[in-house]
C-alpha cells in the first residue's frame, strides 16, 4: 500500500491545497434541520463533506466528538465516504499508553489513514503506530492552546526545551518514513524554529481560524518539501451559523467558500 505522506502529496497536488478540514461535529452545534436524522453527525458530515471536498487535503476528525455508540457509526460512515471522494482522514486521537494498550489503540489505524498521538510515555508507546508503515502518525510536539508551554517549553538540563527534544525523538523515531509533528499555528517561533532542527517532517498545524493563529507562519514553516497540513475546524464547518436557519444550501455552502478562502490564503503564502 502507499504510504501516507505519499497519499497526502498526490492530494496536495491534485487540490492545491494544503487545508485540512476539522470535522468536529459537536453535537451541541449541529443545525436543527438535521436533529431528527439517523446519525445528525454523520448527516452533517456528509454535508460538509460535499461542500469542502474540492478544497480538502485531508480531513480530520476529533474523536472527542465521536466518542459514544453512535459517535463511532457516524464516524465510520464519515471516514468510507470522505475515502469514496479520494480525501485522506486523519483521525486526531492524541492516543498512546503502555504497549499492550497501545496495540488496540493502534487498531484505529484500521479505520482512518492517519492519527496524532501523544508523547508522554515514551517510544514503547508509540510502537505499535510507527511500526504501521503504511499510516501517518502525527506526534503532538508544541500545541496551539495557551497551556502549551508549561511543559513543552520547559528547559532541559542542557537548555534545550522539551518541544525540541520531542522533535529530535521524533525524527529518530521516523524509521518507515511515516511521521509527523503536530505544531500550532498560535506559536510562528517555535513553528520557524522546528522547520529548521526537523527539515524533513511535515507538520499538522492547527490554531488557524478560531484560535487566531499566524495563517503566514503556518505555511512557511508547516510543509516539509510542499507536503503537510493546516487545519481549521470551528472555522470551517460552523462558518454557516449565520446564515438563515431554514436554508440548509446556504448553511453548507459557507463551508465550502470557508474552505475555498483558507485555501487560497494559504496558497499565497506557498
Ligand atoms: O495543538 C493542537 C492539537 C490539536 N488541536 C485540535 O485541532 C482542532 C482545532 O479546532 P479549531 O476549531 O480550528 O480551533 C481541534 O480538533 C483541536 O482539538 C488543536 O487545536 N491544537
Amino acid at each position: 500500500m502507499t504510504a501516507f505522506f505519499d497519499r497526502l502529496s498526490e492530494r496536495i497536488d491534485r487540490v492545491d491545497s494544503v487545508v485540512s478540514v476539522g470535522l468536529d461535529a459537536d453535537p451541541d452545534r449541529i443545525p436543527d434541520f438535521l436533529a431528527d436524522r439517523d446519525l445528525p453527525r454523520w448527516a452533517f458530515n456528509r454535508r460538509i463533506i460535499d461542500a469542502t471536498h474540492e478544497h480538502a487535503a485531508c480531513y480530520k476528525p476529533n474523536a472527542a466528538f465521536y466518542e459514544d455508540a453512535d459517535g463511532w457509526r457516524a464516524l465510520r460512515e464519515t471516514v468510507a465516504y470522505a475515502h469514496g471522494k479520494d480525501v485522506p482522514v486523519l483521525l486526531d486521537a492524541k492516543r498512546a499508553d503502555i504497549g499492550n494498550t497501545s496495540r488496540r489503540y493502534a487498531d484505529l489505524l484500521d479505520v482512518a489513514d492517519a492519527i496524532t498521538v501523544n508523547p508522554y510515555m515514551g517510544r514503547d508507546s508509540l510502537d505499535p503506530f510507527l511500526s504501521r508503515a503504511d499510516a501517518g502518525v502525527f506526534v503532538l510536539c508544541r500545541t496551539s492552546n495557551p497551556g502549551g508551554a508549561d511543559l513543552q517549553d520547559l528547559e532541559l538540563a542542557a537548555g534545550e526545551p522539551l518541544y525540541r527534544r520531542v522533535a529530535a525523538l521524533a525524527d529518530l523515531w521516523n524509521e518507515h518514513g511515516n511521521v509527523g509533528l503536530v505544531v500550532g499555528a498560535t506559536a510562528p517561533a517555535e513553528l520557524e524554529t522546528l522547520r529548521a532542527e526537523v527539515p524533513d517532517l511535515p507538520f499538522l498545524v492547527p490554531g488557524v481560524g478560531a484560535q487566531g493563529g499566524d495563517v503566514e507562519a503556518a505555511v512557511e514553516y508547516g510543509l516539509a518539501d510542499g507536503v503537510g497540513l493546516v487545519n481549521s475546524s470551528r472555522g470551517i464547518i460552523f462558518s454557516g451559523e449565520d446564515a438563515p436557519r431554514d436554508d440548509p444550501d446556504a448553511y453548507f455552502g459557507a463551508a465550502g467558500e470557508a474552505a475555498k478562502r483558507l485555501k487560497g490564503r494559504l496558497n499565497r503564502h506557498r
